[in-house]
């Protein structure tokens, strides 16, 4: 398994991996993945199709007692799924307080989701909400509990298009708000180049490649520099130009 220390924030980086390495049977995923992701910073991974992205994810999140590897997480961490992941049996405040400790959880749970724009749902149940509210939901039950690192694995990938934009607004407020880092992995480069401080390509089991993205905070598919990176991506990924 993984050796996976908590720690306290003692400054950069907030979550180290060192030599992670994952196979399935005969079949090596992980190969050796080593990264760091800085305090505040937004870290997107990107790869093909079964290149391995989710089963860093979950190693990350302390879920697979496979994995070989140093993880170091400096805070608590907090990871949001495709899939919502909500209970259905409980109403929406109940999920995001599950298996929350502490003083004025009710307190916690009614911020947490009123910064997600759900404070009025808080006694729906989940299949009363759309699929953007349910995923909203579930930001708001990693949110509540203060996490230094978020981990999301293709978050908004089942939602609408529009949807999807509202979404990443609301993540890039929240982490504004907050200062959380952020371990992101999607299919999209175009989510990747607006939310990411810094990608990193997962390829053959390593990070094949890794690049910084100075566009700055406010940042536009249509800036030149934001097309030219997202060339630049789309042809490291094997995507051929239109
Ligand atoms: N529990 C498992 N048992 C066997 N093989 C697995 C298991 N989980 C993942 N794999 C295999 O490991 C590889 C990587 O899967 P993973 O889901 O991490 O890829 P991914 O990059 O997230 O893919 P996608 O972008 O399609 O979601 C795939 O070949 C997959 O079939």
């Amino acid at each position: 398994m993984a050796t996976r220390t908590p720690g306290h924030l003692t400054g950069a980086p907030v979550l180290t991996a060192a030599d992670v390495r994952r196979d399935f049977g005969a079949v090596p995923v992980l190969a050796g993945v080593s990264l760091g992701i800085a305090p505040g910073e937004v870290v997107a991974l990107l790869g093909g199709s079964g290149s391995g992205k989710s089963t860093l994810l979950r190693i990350l999140a302390g879920l697979d007692a496979e994995a070989t590897g140093e993880i170091d997480l400096r805070g608590t961490a907090a990871v949001v799924f495709q899939e919502h992941r909500l209970l259905p049996w409980k109403r929406v405040a109940a999920n995001v307080a599950l298996g929350l400790a502490g003083p004025d959880v009710a307190g916690r749970v009614a911020r947490a989701l009123a910064e997600v724009g759900l404070a009025d749902r808080h006694r729906a149940w989940p299949a009363e909400l759309s699929g953007g509210q349910a995923q909203r939901v579930a930001v708001a039950r990693a949110l509540v509990r203060e996490p230094d690192v978020l981990l999301l694995d293709e978050p908004f990938g089942a939602l609408d298009a529009l949807t999807r934009l509202r979404m990443q607004g609301l993540l890039r407020r929240l982490r504004a708000e907050h200062g959380f880092a952020a371990l992101l992995v999607t299919h999209d480069v175009e989510e990747a180049l607006l939310l990411a401080d810094r990608l990193l390509v997962l390829e053959d089991g390593v990070i094949a490649e890794e690049l910084p993205v100075h566009l700055g905070p406010t940042r536009s598919p249509d800036d030149p520099a934001f097309g030219a990176l997202r060339r630049r991506l789309l042809d490291r990924l094997g995507v051929p130009a239109p």
